[in-house]
């Protein structure tokens, strides 16, 4: 695959969003193709590690308790049976270790979480309240019983006396639920909202914390900008809006057509979001409920009309991939010293061990994504706090989504871009002293969000594959979609091999070539003295490099030696790199 490492100054091409596979995510610095095959490789690990361990499968949040704070909007409630959520009630359906009188023993990751005078002493305010005095200060208002200022999304605490629901994610799967309409609509325009990087505005207002209508004086403004705003945009009239709107009080959500005089950091705002808003929308598409029959299936109509005939969108799934993938393959050190389980440690070990395989086939470094070219300019570490802030904002807004189901996913995904974007800025990959802790409901929402975005992928690829088929266009060898079954049987064919890999004693396969009903007795003399000889003969080239192999060993050995002897971290064998946690299992 090739790579580029994206540029500051970049500004995506005008065809950024054409679907070449060779071409590279903008922003990202891998290309579809390399992105695709990655999760086609990466697919069934996660598939496993989040349906099947007990760990991933089970998320906690507060999913009644808390209010809109925003609007008040009961008619944007949903009330289809599609969109209720399964909570575990009954304390004896959540697995043993997180049931209340146990959470209390939970162990965390090894950094010490810092206490609420520590963090207040850390605090600056780089922006000297010139976004309002609220903002920077979010972390310790009425929601954070468990705050650190180094998060990108409102913690669902866990603690064992905070209120909170148990929700089985294997029971509730994200699919279509029927919430539309304009509840939605204005959950997703306040979202969007918080894209708009505007100065500062005069006398103190905050235009982060507390502008649920976008600085527009009331809801009916706001939807009127918009329409006219989406009115105008169907007749192709980009710049008319952008003018429209700044002559109105507040500014419009950033659009795709306005990249160009973007800076990286708020086109990665922008791209977050949308990305996670098409994933949602492959998934309704993906799993849509056909009224008439009862049937959940495809629903290709749906793909077209939300993704199709917005390639941009698509490409924001995928760099929403790349972005979640350099996380995860970042935690890896962190995962090291995490306790997954403590209440059965042969668990616990088991999903270490999935976990830390997945974060090794992740290629290490800035090869998908490269972080450390955001947020380095001087003008742009300000902006590090204000994004924070924002992305806070876009997680309270979940809590105005009238849909159970919607809500759960809605939150657990933006808890997994606020961890995956906390991993990216705060996390330092090889010293994992000074990380902030990461909780269990981030690790959990990381990984499942992961998912989401691995299955998005291959959805889009089978929706693609059905666009062609129906168009006539032959496109040959498309891996399709897999069902449940068929990644558990890819899941154990990938296994095989690394066990293969693993056991591998270096001995070739010698598979004979003849069949014995078309073959002489003495055909068969000669084909099977053939085996042997190769078989000895590759018995004598082993003994020949056992010099060379001992050689080897005592050098790998020696250097392991010399690293405990001067007090340095004693440095992995290669196998233990590439299967790490073989030992345990
Ligand atoms: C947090 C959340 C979670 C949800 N989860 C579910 C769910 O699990 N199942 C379910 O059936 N419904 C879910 N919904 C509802 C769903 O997202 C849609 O809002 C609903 O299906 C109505 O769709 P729509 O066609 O009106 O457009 P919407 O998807 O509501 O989009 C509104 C407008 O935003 C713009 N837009 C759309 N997609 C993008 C994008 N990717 N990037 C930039 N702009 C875009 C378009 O201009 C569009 O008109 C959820 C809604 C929210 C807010």
């Amino acid at each position: 695959a090739s790579h580029a490492a994206p540029s500051k100054s970049k500004n995506p091409p005008p065809n950024v969003c054409d679907f070449e596979p060779g071409a590279i995510v903008s922003d990202a610095c891998a290309s579809y193709n390399t992105l695709e095959q990655l999760n086609e490789a990466i697919h069934p690990y996660l598939h496993s590690i989040t349906q099947d361990t007990d760990f991933f499968s089970h998320y906690r949040l507060s999913l009644y308790s808390k209010k809109c704070p925003f609007w008040s909007d009961e008619n944007g409630m949903c009330g289809n049976v599609a969109c209720a959520v399964n909570t575990l009630d009954n304390e004896e359906d959540i697995p043993l270790v997180w049931r209340a009188k146990e959470l209390g023993k939970l162990e965390g990751p090894t950094a010490q979480h810092p206490g609420k005078k520590q963090q207040q002493e850390r605090r600056e305010k780089p922006l000297q309240g010139g976004l309002g005095e609220n903002v920077g200060e979010s972390c310790v208002v009425e929601y954070d019983d468990e705050c650190d200022d180094r998060d990108y999304c409102v913690p669902d605490d866990e603690g064992a006396t905070a209120k909170g629901d148990y929700v089985s994610l294997v029971d509730n799967p994200e699919r279509f639920t029927g919430y539309a309409g304009v509840g939605s609509q204005q959950v997703w325009e306040a979202i969007y909202r918080e894209n708009c990087f505007s100065k500062p505005p005069k006398n103190g207002q905050s235009t982060s914390q507390s502008s649920p209508f976008g600085g527009f004086e009331n809801q009916q403004q706001m939807h009127a900008a918009n329409q006219l705003r989406n009115v105008m945009k169907e007749q192709g009239l980009q710049q008319n809006v952008k003018s429209a709107i700044a002559q109105g009080t507040a500014t419009a959500r950033l659009d795709p057509v306005e990249f160009d005089d973007t800076c990286l950091e708020k086109r990665v705002f922008y791209r977050v979001v949308s990305g996670m808003h098409a994933s949602i929308s492959t998934h309704l598409c993906w799993e849509y409920l056909n009224q008439t029959t009862g049937q959940w299936s495809p629903n290709l109509g749906c793909y077209e009309n939300r993704l199709h005939k917005f390639p941009d969108r698509i490409s924001n799934i995928y760099f929403n991939y790349a972005l979640v993938m350099r996380a995860v393959g970042k935690i890896k050190q962190h995962v090291q010293d995490y306790s997954f389980c403590s209440e059965d440690p042969a668990q616990d070990t088991r999903t270490k061990a999935m976990v830390l395989r997945l974060a090794s086939a992740i290629p290490s470094g800035p090869e998908i994504f490269d972080e450390t070219i955001m947020f380095q300019d001087p003008d742009t570490i300000s902006l590090k706090e204000d994004f924070r802030n924002r992305f806070r904002n876009v997680s309270r807004v979940m809590d105005c989504v009238g849909c159970d189901k919607c809500r759960l996913w809605g939150k657990l995904q933006t808890n997994g871009y606020g961890t995956a974007l906390k991993v990216l800025f705060e996390f330092d990959e090889h010293d994992s002293s000074k990380d902030p802790p990461l909780r269990r409901t981030e690790l959990v929402a990381l990984l499942n969000t992961m998912d989401r975005l691995s299955h998005s992928l291959s959805a889009i690829k089978e929706f693609r594959s059905m666009i062609d088929e129906r168009d006539g266009i032959a496109k040959p060898g498309i891996p399709t979609l897999q069902s449940s079954e068929e990644v558990l049987k890819t899941k154990s064919i990938l296994e095989d091999k690394v066990d293969e890999k693993f056991d591998d004693d270096g001995m070739p396969d010698f598979p004979r070539r003849w069949y014995a009903e078309n073959m002489t007795v003495m055909d068969e003399f000669w084909a099977e003295l053939e085996l042997v000889t190769k078989a000895f003969l590759w018995v004598l080239k082993s003994w020949v490099r056992i010099p060379g192999k001992m050689m080897k060993i005592i050098i790998i050995e020696g250097s392991r030696l010399w690293d405990y002897w001067l007090g340095l971290p004693v440095r992995p064998r290669s196998w233990e790199i590439r299967f790490p946690g073989r030992d345990e299992l």
